[in-house]
């Protein structure tokens, strides 16, 4: 599986730890940076190019590290196609795909530590989309929401 990772300064050194985790289980890693620490960087100029490939599926999922998570996912679900969420709990790391097929992870690396984010890492990408009728249905309803914002109507 292809997976796209990114992360400001506040995530640099867990993205790094991590990227080494997943390329050590065989996962085919593109980094979307930062490529360098930068204590001055800002979360949504690191995070749109991953949740762009996410998009347009040049990856199959993505995961974003910044100080709390919040950012990243805050960004990243403003790009169409797009479903992030900040996770703490393996529970909701597959569950958020089994149901509502999320397909980018985000993790705060001052919150959390590097063995709890790779097995959020690991739950996530392990899990499919279940494609039941009542997770299909609301997640045409989520797609409807994201359709009428983009074309300025009402749903
Ligand atoms: O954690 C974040 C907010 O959700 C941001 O992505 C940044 O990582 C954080 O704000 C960085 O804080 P700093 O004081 O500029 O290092």
């Amino acid at each position: 599986m292809k997976v796209g990772i990114a992360a400001d300064h506040a995530g640099f050194e867990q993205k790094k730890l991590l990227m080494s985790e997943l390329m050590g289980a065989g996962y085919q890693v593109q980094d979307y940076g930062a490529l360098a620490y930068d204590p001055a960087d800002d979360y949504p100029d690191i995070i749109i190019p991953l949740a762009r490939a996410v998009a347009n599926k040049e990856v199959e999922r993505g995961i974003a590290v910044c100080g709390s998570g919040v950012g990243v996912s805050i960004a990243a679900n403003k790009i169409p196609g797009v479903r992030a969420a900040l996770i703490t709990d393996t529970y909701s790391a597959h569950q958020g795909v089994e149901h509502d097929d999320m397909n980018l992870l985000c993790v705060g690396g001052r919150v959390i530590g590097p063995m709890l984010i790779w097995e959020l890492a690991n739950a996530f990408l392990q899990a499919e989309y279940d494609g039941g009728e009542r997770f299909e249905r609301r997640l045409q309803k989520v797609l409807a929401l994201e359709k009428h914002a983009l074309m300025g109507t009402k749903q």
